[in-house]
């Protein structure tokens, strides 16, 4: 299938807009975290960032969003830049099957997470990027990486959202001291669970987050690459588990590598093809926006951008 130009790509943009405000059931915002509990859910956005340095976007493309989950995929491009492989004995490649938060698996896999993209694998990546730093040179990293890959100084940690996360995050609190007690934490608890959240509460816009995944999506004009096998292998794992135990479903309607967060937003890559963001912050069950799902659902059969596509 031959990728739609420009115009008609803006046109789809446009009216799948329209359509996603149209609906009633935008799901449930994420009430765990109080600063997130006040989003108002009847929101929409979208961008994709193309090849040619163009970034088409419909909706509200200029609202900043808690990127949450999404700030994983970030941390481990740098982690896999600064220890490589190594990350590997400590964080498995695996679909969990579980929801993001859980603690489950953990005791009978002893301690070593089964990816970097549920809480417990997270914890790990952003523990292997703390070490040997304190957690405002990391957190200073991740931010000059996402500036840029997005050619934007204006992306920022908001630091309201990753207090009230600090204080309603006895789960995340339960699976660090977990970790540490199987000895797969190199930091204190206590230091990695604050650069966690730090990192979860940064917030992007569509238009930032579809431009900093061009480092994914590969375009050889990028500012900003990967090299060309942490990028694969980095879309793999997004693949098979960026929405948690939704991950099979994405995969089966979207076919493209996508990371969610509980903030609402998607980062979906079509490698060599697209960088999109799409954000609405009412979630499904599994914890991913379910309207950016559905979105995402329409991009995929209107472009044509399935992995899978002939
Ligand atoms: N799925 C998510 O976006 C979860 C991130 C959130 N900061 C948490 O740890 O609970």
């Amino acid at each position: 299938m031959i990728s739609p130009t420009p115009e008609a790509l803006q046109s789809f943009l446009d009216e799948l807009n329209g359509t996603m405000c149209d609906r009633t059931d935008w799901g449930r915002v994420a009430d765990y975290i109080p600063e997130l509990a006040d989003v108002p859910v009847d929101q929409f956005a979208i961008s994709v960032a193309l090849p040619d340095g163009q970034v088409l976007s419909a909706g509200r493309n200029d609202q900043p969003f808690s990127i949450q989950s999404v700030s994983k995929v970030f941390t481990l491009a740098c982690v896999l830049g600064r220890i490589g492989d190594q990350l590997w004995t400590r964080v498995g490649r695996e679909p969990s099957g579980t929801s993001f938060d859980s603690i489950v698996l953990l005791e009978r896999e002893k301690g070593r997470p089964r990816n970097p993209f549920i809480n417990a694998g997270a914890l790990v990546t952003t523990d292997a990027l703390l070490e040997r730093r304190m957690p405002r040179e990391t957190l200073a990293e991740l931010l000059h990486f996402l500036r840029g890959a997005a050619e934007d100084d204006d992306i920022h940690i908001d630091k309201a959202v990753a207090l009230s996360e600090k204080s309603t995050g006895h789960r995340n609190a339960a699976l660090a001291h977990y970790l540490a007690s199987f000895g797969n934490l190199r930091n204190p608890a206590e230091l990695t669970l604050g650069t966690y959240f730090h990192q979860c509460a940064i917030a992007m816009t569509t238009d930032q987050l579809a431009r900093a995944g061009r480092v994914l999506a590969r375009f050889p004009d990028a500012p900003m690459q990967l090299s060309p096998q942490r990028a694969r292998r980095i879309n793999a794992l997004m693949m098979t588990c960026g929405h948690y135990d939704g991950s099979g479903d994405f995969a089966f309607r979207v076919g493209l590598p996508g990371k969610s967060g509980v903030g609402g937003g998607i980062l979906i890559i079509a490698p060599g093809k697209a960088s999109i963001a799409v954000w609405s912050p009412g979630l499904n069950n599994y914890g991913n926006s379910k309207v950016g799902t559905e979105a995402a659902d329409h991009v995929a059969r209107f472009t044509g951008w399935s992995v899978f596509e002939g």
